[in-house]
Order: structure tokens, then C-alpha cells, then sequence
């Protein structure tokens, strides 16, 4: 049996660095990474305070529960200077303008210029790719990982992925169905694969799965990360798990100190 285990590692506490499944997702020509300081979001509150950005390669979700790497689809850098600048004549009370200059600071500034509207107009495919880590202290069932540790990854790198394609206009969570497929091995390395389904007024329905290359039938070869067009849904038979959720775009960020105030919070 030719089967990778390589990916179950339970000693694992951090990515290593670089990580092979990094490694086959750098590799593959669809996909670019993006450093994750352009889209790390650990507390919208203390990042507002400190005015401190966040950098590495590795997102966590508290003390070391998951571990992120990004990737979108090439071709499909969504703002720079250059599509910044053109807006300057946009009154400076126009949500969207300010949006772009959060972008300007966040966005990278390589690669082909495609704003928000351009790129749904060409009918391209919103999508975000990366690996996830599974440390230890996510346990759930004996040896594997908890449901509800799953459920707020996927929460996470969706919200991420609306925000990135929403050019970080606030979006909340209406809803998200986890469908889990087979259980998530403890420590172990996955991968994601997450795209905007469809946008509807000011919902954004998403889908995607976590997944197992070594998760499909054991006399076959593991899915070829590398090789594969991430423009095409990944094969039912290695997802772990599914998600699929609506988000909602609020007005503005004024929304939520309402309700703080409203909760006497
Ligand atoms: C989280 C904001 C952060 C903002 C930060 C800014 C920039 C961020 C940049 C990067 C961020 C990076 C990462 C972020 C990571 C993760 C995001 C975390 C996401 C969450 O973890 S967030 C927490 C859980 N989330 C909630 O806490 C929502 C509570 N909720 C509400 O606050 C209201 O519900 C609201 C305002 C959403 C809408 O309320 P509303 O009064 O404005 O509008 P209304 O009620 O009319 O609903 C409008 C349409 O949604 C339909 N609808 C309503 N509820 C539904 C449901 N449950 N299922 C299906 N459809 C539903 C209605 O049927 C109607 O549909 P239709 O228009 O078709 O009739």
C-alpha cells in the first residue's frame, strides 16, 4: 500500500518550515501565495488600538490551535497602488473608498491589477487555498480533531476569504452547515479549498472542503496537490469535511458598537 501518511504527524506543534504540503501548493502555477500579514484579522478591536500589523507566514487561531497558509488563484491580485490612486477623486464618506485605501495598505503590490468588479465580471473563480494545521490541543474524539475546532477554522478562513474578495467591507456569518465527512486525524497537516459560490445583493453564499490527499482509496495514488487546477471543486472522496454558509455585508463597522451599546456591553 503506497498510502502518504506523511501528513499525520502527531508530534507536530508548529508548521514546519517549509512544510511539504507548502511546498506542493507553491509548486502549483494556479495558485499564489499570499503572505498572510494582508489578511490576518486576529482582533479587529486590538488591531484598531495598537495600529500593529501581523506578520509571518503562519496564521494561529489562539495558542498555536491552527496554523494557516494562504493562496488564491493567480491572476487574481484584486487591488495595488496603481488601482488606488485612480479612486482619489471618490468622495472621502464613500464606504467602498475607504475600503480601498484598507486595501491599498493590505493588498500586494505585484502581480496583475484586477479590482473587485472586474474579476467577478470576467467570471473568474473566487477561491482560497491553503494548509491547516491541527495541533495538538484541538482534541476532540480520542486521537482526532474536535468538530467544533473545525467548524471555527472553517469560520475563519471563509470570513477571510469574503473579506478578501469584499476588499475588507465588514461581513458577518449568517449561516454555515459542516458536513463532516471522516474524522480529522489529531496534528495532522490539510488542505482547504474555499470559493465564493455565488453573490446575491449584499450575501455572499460560499463552499469548499477541508482535505486529505491521502484520504481517497487506499490502492490508489494520493491527489496530486501540485498538478491540481484549483479552479475545479476537489473530488468528494478526499474531503474530511464541507462547509457551506452565507455571509452578510453590514453596512459598516458602526453596526456592531450599536449593538455593543444596545447590549450594554
Ligand atoms: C465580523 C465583522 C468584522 C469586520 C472587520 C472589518 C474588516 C475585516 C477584514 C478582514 C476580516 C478577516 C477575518 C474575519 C473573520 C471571520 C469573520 C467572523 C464571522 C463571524 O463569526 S460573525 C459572528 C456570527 N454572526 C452573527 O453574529 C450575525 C448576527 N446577525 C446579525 O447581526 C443580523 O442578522 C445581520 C446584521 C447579519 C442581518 O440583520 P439585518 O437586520 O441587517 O437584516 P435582516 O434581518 O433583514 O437579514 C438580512 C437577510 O439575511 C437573511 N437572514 C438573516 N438571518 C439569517 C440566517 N441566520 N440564515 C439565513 N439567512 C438569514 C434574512 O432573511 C434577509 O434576507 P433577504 O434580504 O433575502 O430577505
Amino acid at each position: 500500500m503506497s498510502r502518504n501518511r506523511s501528513l499525520h504527524n502527531p508530534n507536530l506543534t508548529s508548521f514546519p518550515n517549509p512544510s511539504p504540503e507548502f511546498g506542493a501548493l507553491t509548486r502549483n502555477s494556479s495558485v499564489t501565495f499570499i503572505p498572510d500579514t494582508l489578511l490576518w484579522w486576529p482582533s479587529y478591536s486590538y488591531r484598531k488600538e495598537s495600529g500593529i500589523g501581523f506578520s509571518g507566514e503562519d496564521f494561529f487561531y489562539r495558542d498555536g490551535k491552527f496554523g494557516v497558509r494562504y493562496f488564491v488563484p493567480t491572476g487574481c491580485v484584486l487591488v495595488n497602488e496603481e488601482t488606488a490612486a485612480k479612486s482619489e477623486d471618490i468622495p472621502d464618506d464613500d464606504m467602498e473608498y475607504k475600503i480601498l485605501k484598507m486595501a491599498k495598505v493590505f493588498a500586494p503590490n505585484k502581480g496583475k491589477v484586477e479590482t473587485l468588479r472586474r474579476f467577478v465580471e470576467d467570471g473568474g473563480v473566487r477561491s482560497l487555498t491553503g494548509v491547516i494545521h491541527f495541533a495538538n490541543d484541538t482534541e476532540g474524539p480520542p486521537g482526532f480533531v474536535h468538530g467544533g475546532a473545525t467548524f471555527t477554522a472553517f469560520d475563519q478562513l471563509v470570513g477571510v476569504m469574503v473579506h478578501y474578495y469584499a476588499l475588507h467591507s465588514p461581513h458577518m456569518t449568517l449561516n454555515l452547515t459542516i458536513h463532516y465527512r471522516k474524522p480529522m486525524p489529531l496534528g495532522s497537516v490539510q488542505f482547504f479549498h474555499l470559493r465564493i459560490a455565488k453573490t446575491e445583493g449584499r450575501k455572499m453564499y460560499v463552499d469548499g472542503c477541508i482535505f486529505d490527499p491521502s484520504a481517497g482509496d487506499a490502492d490508489e495514488e494520493p491527489f496530486d496537490v501540485a498538478g491540481w487546477d484549483f479552479s475545479q471543486t476537489i473530488p468528494e472522496k478526499y474531503a474530511r469535511a464541507k462547509v457551506e454558509g452565507v455571509f452578510y455585508r453590514l453596512a459598516g463597522i458602526e453596526y456592531l458598537e450599536q449593538n455593543r451599546k444596545d447590549s450594554r456591553l
